[in-house]
């Protein structure tokens, strides 16, 4: 939600005293529900600064989550938008009808968990589901005892059971002290189950403009839809890291993901220990070298769960707000044939040896060490007067200055450049 978007809640704001029709305005928003924004009351200079942005971020949330642990009954019209206005921007209500998400945002109860506590226990029955206000949290399997997901604010969990009819697929942790909104399972039958079935038939549409996914049977679609989970990533944040499990597979509804694969090479450094001698010692350098990026309607991650075997590369998100439709293993079999896999990993992403990605590396670094010793070089940094006994000619003096400084700023530019040289 933007700032400009972000409904009036703090009753501290109400006060402000350059806006003395402000309190009218609450009194008049407690009965109707109005479409005030910040920036209809509030300066945008104001606006602007970044610590009243931060705190009015903050206010907002707490006020959710205080919105939220009263009775539905004593919540104003005003908060009811506000928590409304809140969820839409959440991937999993998000194409729901604006009075759809008033409906569902007056039956919302604030919950807390403090780190640590388990939100849901794989195999019971699903009694509500819970969008994710504040904290994380970590989605576990079967005992392992590495999350395989870590869910942030706006994201839900504990939506398959109620949505499947099935007992809770995994066992939801608090990564951190957790506040959530709940909905139960009676609500969500009688509210936003219809809503939900049009969403997945529009999930299904979408799967169709993604390679692979277009030519599949109507009755795996079915199963893809159904069984699909959708969740948001904030830009840096790990979809997966080298050597985890593989466990899904990863569709792009928006935003992107770029795949990359470590390299390790030895690097030969020389010291000098005296005049003449120098000391070499072998150090291990890891870079990461890029091997595509991801846009919408594409997917990754199939190649490891096909092979069996644990990530060789890491996926990462590199825009904010990026929503990932996630595929489990389990679905994934039952969806697609041996002959559909065997076509999958032709068509994937060919990640080169460990022994082709280091000599790429290495001969872009080589060609980056060339070019800077002959900038170097060129500059002649070691320029002196021929004769010993006259002054140093201030003309070279000056040359000498001029040179090294430029040999420095191509030196800086091109270390640079060596640093990200995985990145190329
Ligand atoms: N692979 C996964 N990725 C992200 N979230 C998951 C995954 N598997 C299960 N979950 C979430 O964990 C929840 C456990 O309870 P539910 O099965 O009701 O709903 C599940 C999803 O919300």
């Amino acid at each position: 939600m933007s700032e400009e978007n972000f409904p009036i809640l703090s009753p501290r704001l109400s006060n402000h005293r350059s806006t003395p029709t402000l309190k009218k305005q609450f009194f008049v928003a407690d009965f109707k529900i109005m479409p005030y924004t910040f920036d209809s009351v509030i300066p945008r200079w104001l606006l602007d600064r970044r610590d009243f942005k931060d705190r009015l971020k903050q206010l907002t949330r707490t006020d959710i989550a205080n919105i939220c642990s009263k009775l539905s009954e004593e919540r104003s019209g005003f908060e009811k938008e506000s928590v409304a206005k809140w969820i839409k921007d959440c991937p999993y209500f998000s194409s729901m009808s604006n009075r759809k998400l008033l409906e569902i945002s007056n039956l919302l109860k604030t919950h807390c968990f403090v780190k640590g506590a388990n939100v849901i226990k794989e195999g019971e029955i699903g009694d509500c589901l819970y969008v994710i206000l504040k904290g994380q949290a970590g989605i576990y399997l079967g005992g392992i005892t590495q999350p395989i997901a870590i869910k942030h604010p706006r994201n839900v969990v504990g939506e398959a059971a109620l949505e499947n009819a099935v007992v809770r697929t995994a066992t939801v942790k608090a990564e951190t002290d957790l506040i959530v909104l709940a909905l139960s399972c009676i609500d969500y039958l009688q509210f936003a189950q219809k809503e939900r079935q049009r969403e997945k038939h529009e999930i299904k549409v979408f799967l169709k403009t993604a390679s692979f996914f277009k030519d599949l049977l109507p009755s795996k679609l079915e199963i893809l839809g159904n069984t699909i989970l959708v969740m948001e990533y904030s830009k840096n944040q790990n979809v997966y890291k080298l050597d985890e499990s593989a466990h899904h597979l990863y569709i792009i509804k928006q935003g992107s993901v770029l795949l990359e694969a470590p390299v390790c090479f030895d690097q030969y450094k020389k010291i000098p220990s005296s005049l003449r001698e120098w000391n070499g010692s072998d150090t291990r350098r890891e870079m990461n070298q890029i091997l595509k990026y991801y846009g919408p309607a594409e997917f990754f991650g199939e190649r490891e769960m096909i092979l069996g075997i644990p990530r060789d590369t890491q996926a990462v998100v590199t825009a904010d707000r990026t929503v990932l439709y996630i595929l489990s293993k389990q679905s994934f079999d039952l969806i697609f044939s041996h002959s559909d896999k065997a076509k999958m990993l032709k068509n994937s992403v060919c990640r080169p040896t460990s022994k082709e990605m280091r000599e790429n590396i290495t001969k872009k670094v080589e060609a980056i060490n060339t070019k800077l010793n002959s900038l170097l070089n060129a500059c002649d940094i070691n320029v002196r007067p021929t004769d010993r006994s006259s002054t140093i000619d201030r003309k070279i003096i000056r040359k000498v200055t001029w040179a090294r400084s430029l040999a420095q700023r191509y030196k800086d530019d091109l270390t640079k450049e060596l640093n990200t040289v995985g990145d190329l």
